[in-house]
């Protein structure tokens, strides 16, 4: 009878290729094969004895699922929860990481640099409007879905990120408010403060700051123009109610008319 027949293991559907893509404190992330399509796939392994909480794994998930179907976030496809250990199963970025990608090709212009801009503030917006923050945004975290372009990208690894996504119930237009301890009329001033107040509408904002580091090192050694410094110059801006929002910078001069294909030195710079 049914109950007799073990759930299939992940090991049963999948089998590594032996490339290793990342390691992390608690995570690595390997390529494996589907057994059944042959696909790659990209597989984060959670070990479970790591003090990682199972919460927090399906917090994670969570915000995968919320994020299905958005051109620049990482699709997760399936996920197992085993004894040991989470397996996530994301589509494999050929392109690898940015700045491996960049190395590689060894050239890049100020207009692919303007598209990656372009494609990272699209997944910003999409989490910042539903309340999310990123919140650990680096180059690593940026994936190429192309080996020879450097554009399309996905971002990847909510590991940090925060925020409750909120719930848009389907009747009214406003989102209820999904506050950690259930409805707000019992909640202190200074909590109630935290979620409704500007830090609440502030805290995306650090990942603006990550979006002006980044782009700062895809044009490092080399005098940025006007434009892509302005840019910069709205981005790494201490006051978070000052820096520019990922809508801002989907409307930022730099980005709206993508500039010229000048050759960036930048590739040649990241090989020292
Ligand atoms: O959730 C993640 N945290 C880090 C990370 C890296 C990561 N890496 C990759 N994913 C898909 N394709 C990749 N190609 C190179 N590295 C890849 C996927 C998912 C996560």
């Amino acid at each position: 009878k049914a109950a007799d027949i073990p759930e299939k293991q992940f090991n049963d559907l999948y089998r590594p290729t032996g490339e290793m893509l990342g390691n992390g404190s608690y995570a690595s992330v390997q390529t494996y094969k589907n057994n059944h399509s042959n696909k790659e796939y990209a597989v984060k392994i959670i070990e479970k004895n790591n003090g990682r909480s199972r919460s927090k794994v399906f917090k994670e998930i969570e915000i995968f699922h919320l994020c299905q179907g958005h051109e620049n976030i990482l699709q997760l496809y399936e996920y197992f929860e085993e004894s040991e250990r989470f397996y996530l199963v994301f589509d494999k970025m050929q392109g690898g990481t940015l700045l491996a990608n960049i190395e590689r090709r060894g050239h890049l212009t100020e207009r692919e640099a303007s598209l990656v801009v372009r494609d990272i503030a699209r997944a910003l917006d999409f989490l910042h409007r539903k309340g999310i923050a990123h919140r650990d945004l680096k180059p690593e975290n940026i994936l190429c879905e192309k080996t020879d372009e450097v554009v399309p990208i996905r971002i990847c690894d909510f590991d940090l990120a925060s925020g409750v996504p909120v719930s848009q119930n389907d009747n009214c237009t406003t989102p209820e408010l999904l506050t950690p301890v259930g409805s707000a009329e019992y909640m202190a001033p200074e909590v109630v403060d935290a979620w409704v107040g500007e830090s609440f509408k502030y805290d995306k904002k650090c990942d603006l700051w990550s979006l002006g580091t980044i782009l700062y090192i895809m044009l490092c050694g080399y005098p940025p123009f006007y434009d892509a410094k302005d840019l910069i110059q709205k981005l790494l801006v201490r006051d978070p109610r000052k820096r520019l929002s990922a809508v801002e910078v989907l409307h930022h001069p730099w980005v709206q008319t993508s500039p010229a294909p000048t050759p960036l030195a930048t590739p040649r710079v990241l090989t020292r």
